[in-house]
């Protein structure tokens, strides 16, 4: 006796994946009012969908019971959360139908019954008991049908033990916005003294007072700062969250965006254009006017500055972000990754700034998630400039949704809705990282197959600054070693496809302790020195292998090793193949 495998079949087994029936099967029944029920719809079908409302199973429930034959008889004594038993939901045609194969009904010939259940999900009314709850949540929490916040208590006790006021106020700020905890007020008053820890010690330490108590003020100004980090992450006020907004001026919760891009302080700003403007090169020089005049000019504009590493991009956009800001105008600066992002002054990632979609590949019509009534979206209408940095990692549909969001925003039907865009970067760099896919999926995801690409100017920067400054000749040589490999110039191996690094490219070792050891020499003596560690890093392009070096690298440290808990695990572990790491 044999027996046959599929590979897919295989494949599911061996990753372990769940292969699993529900017994007896689930049929969820839809309840909403009279024409509450969800509808989908896109522009193309929007009027279809408006002149005929979607079915349900609770309208085909309606439509079964007024049949005359003898299934809408028998339906009618049915309660709804029976009806899966005698009849099944045809998804397509969208509606009942009578069941063909099950227990015969002993009185009704055509009628049979399975052991499906009807599952509903109901609101409860705000009154229960005698009792009158200001909220369905408090009611259905009293039904005990919410899951408790025991274990956003849990994580918050957990913070409280090992971490800074102002890490506890982000992750309470985290859980309230993509969480939803039933209680967050009970959160906030167990914890509030941990949170408002800072306060408290900054006013004891100013007003020299040793023996002051926390304050309704202090907890005032914590909350404050826990609601402009919701606003921040989801747009949305303490209230939105069961908790009351702290009492301050509606401008003042309304503009916490614009605030940001407007606190610049105007000596510094000078400063830097006093000491850099002068040191620019002719071809610095040639682009910092060009972007300038389109500024000024308040017509809109899409320039790709094209620059790779050291040619003094960083220094011409600091230059221009300050130049802008110094005319009381807004430039917003954000970059594709947090690094990158944190080189410019009030610099910030695209994905927080613009709140892109996290699975953009798969939403070519993604809009940013962003409302026209938001902070963000006055700071987005008032940019001047904005600059993107990094941008060659950046996903073409980030691009085009970007540019939707600003046309939808200012109303505006311009290139990015008439707003100067600056990207920068080098396609010789990392392209879009798209998990599981091949390398043309990532050529196809990268930013010059964008029909926005059409009419962009390119800007270019040539000079590598770094190798000019340092005035060494193995400098040069390294930079144009690194431009060739770019550039593809290097021949590729016949048989591997792979390119062979020049003979005097830089200090090759053999293994990873070596490297290690080249590294972090001596670190047992070391290891402890902050400045020493910031002077140097190993950089992989794999996460497995900087996991790998970081636990050989500290092993070699005294102490125990502590592990420390998150709460972003799956309940099974076999399951963890089933998500992208994002989710980790
Ligand atoms: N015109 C200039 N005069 C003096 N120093 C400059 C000039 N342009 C750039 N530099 C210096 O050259 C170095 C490299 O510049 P910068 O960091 O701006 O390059 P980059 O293109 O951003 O490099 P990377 O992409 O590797 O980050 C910096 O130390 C910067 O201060």
């Amino acid at each position: 006796m044999g027996r046959y495998i599929s590979s897919s079949e295989a494949i599911w087994r061996i990753f372990s994946f769940p292969i699993h029936e529900r017994e007896p099967s689930v049929q969820h029944l839809a309840v909403h009012l009279e024409n509450g029920q969800r509808v989908y719809f896109t522009e193309e079908n929007i009027l279809q969908r408006a002149f005929e409302t979607p079915k349900t199973t609770l309208t085909e429930f309606f439509t079964l019971c007024q049949k005359s034959d003898v299934f809408g008889q028998f339906a009618k004594t049915l309660l709804y959360t029976d009806v899966p038993r005698y009849f099944t939901w045809n998804k397509i045609g969208k509606k009942w139908e009578p069941r063909k194969q099950g227990k015969p009904h002993p009185s009704i010939p055509g009628i049979f019954k399975a052991k499906t259940l009807g599952r509903l999900y109901t609101v409860h009314p705000k009154q229960l008991n005698d009792r009158v709850f200001n909220t369905y949540q408090d009611a259905c929490c009293e039904l005990q049908l919410l899951e408790a916040d025991n274990h956003w208590d849990l994580t918050l006790a957990d913070a409280a033990l090992t971490s800074t006021p102002n890490n506890i106020c982000q992750l309470f700020a985290i859980i309230l916005t993509t969480c939803f905890p039933t209680q967050s007020s009970t959160l906030w008053e167990k914890y509030k003294n941990y949170m408002t820890e800072d306060i408290l010690h900054r006013i004891r330490r100013t007003n020299q007072c040793p023996n002051l108590d926390f304050t309704p003020e202090m907890y005032k100004e914590a909350l404050v700062l826990i609601e402009d980090l919701c606003i921040l992450i989801s747009n949305l006020p303490l209230s939105h969250y069961g908790m009351s907004s702290p009492d301050r001026p509606a401008a003042d919760l309304v503009n916490t965006d614009l605030q940001r891009e407007k606190q610049y302080n105007d000596v510094d700003l000078a400063t830097i254009i006093v000491n850099n403007k002068p040191l620019l090169t002719a071809e610095q020089k040639n682009i910092y006017n060009r972007i300038m005049l389109t500024v000024d000019a308040d017509q809109g504009g899409f320039f790709f500055l094209d620059a790779p590493g050291g040619t003094g991009k960083t220094f011409l956009i600091s230059l221009i972000l300050a130049k802008t800001r110094s005319q009381q105008k807004i430039a917003l600066a954000i970059a594709s990754s947090g690094i990158a992002a944190t080189l410019l002054d009030g610099g910030r990632t695209a994905h927080s700034a613009l709140k892109l979609p996290l699975d953009i590949h798969n939403k070519p019509n993604a809009m940013c998630n962003i409302k026209k009534k938001s902070g963000m979206a006055t700071v987005l209408q008032k940019s001047a400039i904005i600059i993107w940095d990094e941008c060659t990692m950046t996903h073409k549909h980030s691009l085009e949704a970007f540019h939707r969001t600003m046309q939808d925003l200012k109303g505006n039907h311009k290139l990015f809705g008439g707003t100067v865009l600056l990207l920068s970067g080098d396609f010789r760099q990392t392209l879009p990282v798209i998990p599981h896919s091949t390398f043309a999926d990532e050529i196809n995801a990268y930013l010059k197959q964008s029909f926005l690409w059409t009419s962009v100017e390119t800007l270019r920067l040539t000079m590598n600054m770094r190798v000019q400054l340092q005035n060494d000749p193995t400098a040069q040589v390294f930079s144009k070693q690194l431009l060739d490999i770019g550039n593809g110039e290097i021949e590729l191996h016949q048989n591997t496809q792979y390119i062979k690094l020049p003979d005097i490219f830089c200090t090759v070792v053999e293994t990873r302790n070596e490297l290690i050891e080249s590294v972090f020499p001596d670190i047992l003596n070391y290891y402890l020195d902050h400045n020493w560690l910031c002077n140097r890093a190993i950089l992989a392009a794999r996460n497995v292998d900087v996991n790998e070096i970081n636990f050989h690298i500290q092993q070699i440290l005294p102490g125990d090793l502590m592990s420390f808990k998150s709460i972003d695990t799956v309940i099974d572990e076999n399951e963890i193949v089933n998500f992208p790491t994002e989710f980790f």
